[in-house]
């Protein structure tokens, strides 16, 4: 039976790639009633109790069962390639699989067309593809789909197309004429000439029957019909199946009756009936199927050369080609992110913050017109470049800068991570940034301690020479400048949504208001100085305010209020322009004069030590450690599967393996068929 075998193992090989028609080997398939004995036909095949068992339509999927032949082994066991679960060697855990798989087809369904794959290796059985199906049934019941017999019927029919052999399962206790196997494989295979038809629960008739059940005339069978008792005796102590074997022969041993030559009876027989009738048909369709791999192959070749000009990859490499363009993307990010772009990083945070706090406690003072004209030992504007310089200086600077670098690394490294080709490989992507998160944590207070513990000094005092202060001024003017064109910006915006003269009036009548209310508030303090009314009276809302109401909308009213911030900011701005270009900021004698380059000056001693450490602190350790966490966190980590579904996730690459993986495997099946094909051919000259 070395062909059945050998086909087998191609036909094992061809399933790996292909499920369509046109690689199909022959197999054997059971069909029969529910109940007719086809479970346990198989069962004594194979050797063991693995089939689903029950009342509740428990076969509810094809079952393609390949049993291997393994004469050198001891071991017996199961596998579903399916579920790549492994080795099972306990047969109940398989039933138990084979439940839940059947189980999970729904009951408004009852059956389903995916055939479950199961192969069993052992030293006990013969080599053989027998495809187990859902039994016939009369009638669906109350909870069953109505289309349930129907759908059996389809199902069975498209099974038992050749070149497949049929097992048609049949009770010896029900009347043959009413067997819907028998009726079925009269129409698939009208002459009977790839039909066996097996006879259960021989041991329920006479042996008179039994002889005439086997000797069917109303349709003949050229394989012949086989009678079988699979039933064991009850109370078994140890192996089932050979209980149920010794008390199947003693029974046919028991009816002389059966032991006639034309009879054929027992498991055993049917056995190798089977192997022997799989062994031909095999033989029959070894030249179709040589033809089919060969189209197939040439299909495989041809694509495999026009998609990918016959360029080999496997998943090891794509994984390493992805990891070195990740570290090679990294590398270009890294030289191009050295200490000018984090210095100008910080650089523009700082001068944020000293335009925040210049405007906070400068250009808000109601005060800030004196400003200039102060004499240089005002105490009032001495004490308030000393608040303002501790505001900037004071504020957490080390945490500040150290955590605006580590989000533009975070975000660079999404950047990265997001890139082709690890679109397509999510899970790798989260990784990335989990261990970027992680390097970067680590290193995090560390630096803004540094950072903190090394700009101390400027908490107290800063030197500054001529040339700095120069460039403080200059780099104000233009902070200045930039802001104030950003103010005539918006203003300009302001006007063109709501037009020029509804804004004119809305602002007038602001003011309109204001100067009232300064008129009213210095009326009610010189009445209540004379005592004349109280202040609720005189506080108490007119009715003019709800006229005003409602020619001016309140959206109209607060595009007004910004616009007059903007034009006072747009004049302070101006008038600190000017101040910073005059002889009085010429010097840093006159800080207190000049807040915006004072600060704009520590600004700049700020950034420049911050850098210099989270550079040291951070920067470096960072590039250095990131390659190396790629290495060990992506590429060692990562085994044989993990390797080939990462390269798999990715569809070009995926398309790119299957084709490939489908030409080689083709190949190796020619080769085999090559063989096999020489093989016949020597066996046919010798016996000529
Ligand atoms: N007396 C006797 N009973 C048998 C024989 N073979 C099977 N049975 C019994 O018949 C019943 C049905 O057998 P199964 O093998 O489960 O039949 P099946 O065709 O697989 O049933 P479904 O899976 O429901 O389609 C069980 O109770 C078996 O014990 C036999 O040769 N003799």
């Amino acid at each position: 039976m070395m062909l059945t075998k050998k086909l087998i193992e191609i036909r094992t090989i061809l399933m790996s790639i292909d499920h369509n028609e046109t690689l199909k080997l022959p197999s054997i398939v059971v069909i029969g009633s529910q109940s007719s004995g086809k479970s346990s036909v198989l069962e004594a095949i194979v050797g063991h109790e693995f089939l689903p068992k029950g009342t509740n339509m428990v076969t509810r999927r094809p079952i393609e069962l390949t049993l291997i032949h393994t004469p050198n082994q001891e071991e017996e066991y199961g596998e579903f390639p399916q579920l790549g679960l492994g080795k099972m060697h306990d047969f109940k855990k398989i039933q138990k699989t084979l439940v839940d798989m059947n189980m999970a087809v729904p009951d408004s369904e009852c059956v389903s067309d995916k055939p479950i794959e199961l192969r069993v290796y052992s030293p006990n059985v013969p080599d053989l593809t027998l495809i187990d199906l859902p039994g016939y049934i009369q009638i669906s019941n109350a909870n069953q789909p109505e289309s349930l017999k129907s759908n059996i019927e389809a199902l069975c029919e498209k099974y038992i197309r050749t070149p497949n052999i049929i097992l048609a399962v049949c009770a010896a206790n029900v009347d043959l004429a009413n067997s819907p196997a028998l009726r079925a494989s009269r129409k698939a295979d009208p002459l009977g000439l790839r039909t066996i038809g097996v006879i259960t629960k021989m041991d329920l008739v006479s042996p008179e029957q039994g002889v005439s059940i086997l000797r069917n005339a109303d349709y003949p069978l050229r394989l012949g019909y086989i009678g079988v008792v699979c039933k064991a005796p009850e109370r078994v102590q140890g192996n089932m199946t050979k209980a149920l074997i010794r008390n199947e022969t003693s029974f046919f041993r028991e009816h002389l009756m059966y032991n006639q030559r034309d009879i054929q009876v027992g498991t055993s027989t049917l056995r190798f009936k089977l192997m022997s009738v799989l062994e031909q048909s095999m033989g029959k369709s070894l030249y179709s199927i040589v033809d089919a791999v060969q189209r197939e192959l040439e299909e495989a070749r041809y694509q495999f050369k026009v998609q990918y000009n016959d360029r080999r990859v496997t998943a090891e490499s794509y994984v390493a080609e992805t990891m070195d363009s990740l570290k090679h993307n990294f590398k270009d990010f890294a030289n191009n992110f050295g200490k000018p772009q984090v210095r100008h990083e910080v650089r523009t945070m700082l001068e944020e913050r000293v335009l925040d706090i210049c405007a906070e406690q400068y250009w808000e003072d109601p005060k800030i017109a004196d400003l200039a004209k102060s004499s240089p030992d005002d105490l009032y504007w001495l004490y308030k470049i000393d608040l303002a310089a501790a505001a900037l200086t004071k504020s957490g600077i080390g945490r500040s800068t150290t955590q605006l670098v580590v989000d533009v690394l975070l975000s660079n490294m999404e950047r990265l991570a997001k890139a082709e080709p690890f679109s397509f490989h999510p899970e790798t992507r989260k990784q990335i940034m989990n261990f970027t998160s992680e390097i970067l944590r680590t290193k995090f207070l560390t630096t803004s301690d540094q950072v903190e513990n090394t700009i101390k000094p400027y908490k107290y005092e800063a030197c500054i020479c001529e040339t700095e202060w120069a460039e403080g001024v200059k780099r104000s003017i233009g902070l200045l400048e930039k802001e104030l064109k950003m103010c005539d910006e918006m203003s300009l915006a302001i006007k063109n949504s709501v037009g020029k003269k509804k804004l004119k009036s809305a602002i007038n009548y602001l003011l309109d208001n204001e100067r009232e209310d300064t008129r009213r508030q210095s009326e009610i303090r010189r009445m209540e100085e004379d005592g004349m009314a109280s202040h609720e009276e005189l506080f108490a809302p007119g009715d003019d305010e709800d006229t005003v109401k409602s020619f001016y909308n309140p959206r109209l009213i607060e595009k007004a209020k910004e616009a007059l911030f903007l034009r006072d900011r747009a004049m302070i701005l101006k008038y600190r322009i000017a101040a910073l270009k005059s002889r009085q900021c010429k010097s840093p004698d006159n800080k207190q004069q000049c807040p915006e380059a004072f600060l704009n000056v520590i600004a700049e001693k700020l950034t420049y030590t911050a850098v210099m450490f989270i550079q040291v602190e951070l920067l470096n350790e960072f590039f250095f450690q990131f390659p190396r966490e790629v290495d060990n966190r992506l590429v060692y980590e990562m085994n044989r599967k993990q390797i080939q579904q990462f390269a798999r996730e990715n569809p070009p690459i995926q398309k790119h393996l299957q084709l490939q993986e489908r030409k080689i495997k083709l190949e190796e099946v020619m080769d085999k068929l090559n063989y096999l094909v020489k093989r016949q051919a020597d066996r046919q000259n010798r016996n000529q």
